[in-house]
């Protein structure tokens, strides 16, 4: 049933006019100029598939993901256990590589790469802090030392590159507030003051996008905060694109964008903003977004369905201003 009002130009009953050549050029022209997904974002991933198959089991752990991040966001990935949150950064740290789906960093395309490629890419394009704070520093180089390291890594010698490289490691310890321990080695650094340092490394050689996997995962929830207020810092003050993979809730409510997986997709976002009352009160609200992919599917919330008692299939109708979403009548 078409319950469509009927228009002026196609009146009910009747049969649309075929279109013109002229109108059939327009729309192909309309169509490849429209702007490519995520083009004006500095991570665009598209219909992201990474399916892990080990003694002949296959595990998807990224089933069409899409998600842009635009240019100097920072934002924060959260979800389940075994959602398919590292397996995402990984791919975007050029670590691992997807079956299928697009993904582009700064304008390079993550499935196209050469080996050499990746390396550069893993060197320059993004920085990287993990969550065991061991796992980002060298033990037997000063924080000063591994931070000039990734800079060396990627080329060039001379006098005059040794002492920019040595000026820039110092103003990154000092913007992150560890200017003081340049000269000590990550045994005599506390866990907080590594994380620190391991930012300072991840952003040694200016890198588009800035990742972490649970960054404050093993540390207390004070020197959480501290560390978070460092990615804060980074965010303000050089413009970094921040994406934080996080099961701290401190962290994920305190970004602008929280975006939830859900068995390999992205699910749900939570954007915030600062609200200012009329007595001039600043407070954050808080509204949360179910994800439409580019096919126009929605995931709806678990608890939603749940309450509802809705499975395989819906009825779905379109209102003037929403779409209605109701279980299956069941027949008599
Ligand atoms: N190398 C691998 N081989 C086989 N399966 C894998 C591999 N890496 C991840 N998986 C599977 O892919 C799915 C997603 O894993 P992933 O580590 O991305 O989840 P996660 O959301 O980061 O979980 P957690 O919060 O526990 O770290 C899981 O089912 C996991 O078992």
């Amino acid at each position: 049933m078409n319950d469509q009002p009927a228009t002026e130009s196609t009146p009910a009953g009747s049969t649309p006019a075929e279109p013109t050549l002229a109108e059939l050029r327009g729309r192909v022209s309309a169509e490849r100029d429209r702007p490519a997904y995520g083009h004006d974002a500095v991570i665009a991933c598209d219909r992201l598939v990474r399916i892990f198959s080990s003694d002949g089991v296959e595990v998807q752990a990224l089933q069409g993901l899409d998600l842009t991040v635009p240019q100097g966001e920072l934002m924060a990935l959260v979800g389940a256990s075994g959602s398919g949150k590292s397996t995402l950064l990984q791919i975007l740290a050029g670590l691992d590589v997807p079956t299928a789906g697009k993904a582009t960093v700064a304008g390079r395309d993550l499935l196209a790469m050469s080996g050499k490629d990746r390396l550069a890419y893993r060197r320059e394009v993004v920085g990287f802090v993990w969550q065991q704070t061991a796992r980002n520093l060298l033990p037997f180089l000063t924080a000063r030392q591994n931070v000039t390291l990734p800079m060396q890594l990627s080329g060039g010698s001379g006098g005059k590159l040794r002492r920019a490289r040595a000026a820039r490691s110092g103003e990154l310890l000092d913007l992150l507030g560890v200017g003081h321990a340049m000269d000590r080695r990550p045994d005599q650094l506390s866990g907080g003051e590594q994380q620190r340092v391991a930012i300072a490394v991840a952003l040694a050689n200016q890198p588009s996008v800035l990742l972490a996997d649970e960054p404050t995962g093993e540390l207390d929830s004070e020197t959480g905060a501290q560390i978070f207020e460092a990615f804060r810092t980074v965010n303000r003050e050089l413009g970094a694109t921040v994406v934080i993979v996080t099961h701290d809730l401190m962290v994920a409510g305190e970004v602008r964008r929280t975006v939830a997986i859900r068995d390999g997709r992205t699910s749900s976002e939570v954007l915030r903003r600062l609200a200012t009352d009329e007595h001039g009160a600043e407070s954050v609200e808080e509204r949360e977004y179910a994800m439409l992919d580019r096919t126009g599917r929605v995931q709806l919330p678990k608890q939603f369905l749940e309450a509802l008692g809705m499975e395989h299939r819906v009825e779905v109708s379109l209102e003037p201003d929403h779409v209605g979403v109701w279980p299956e009548q069941q027949e008599d």
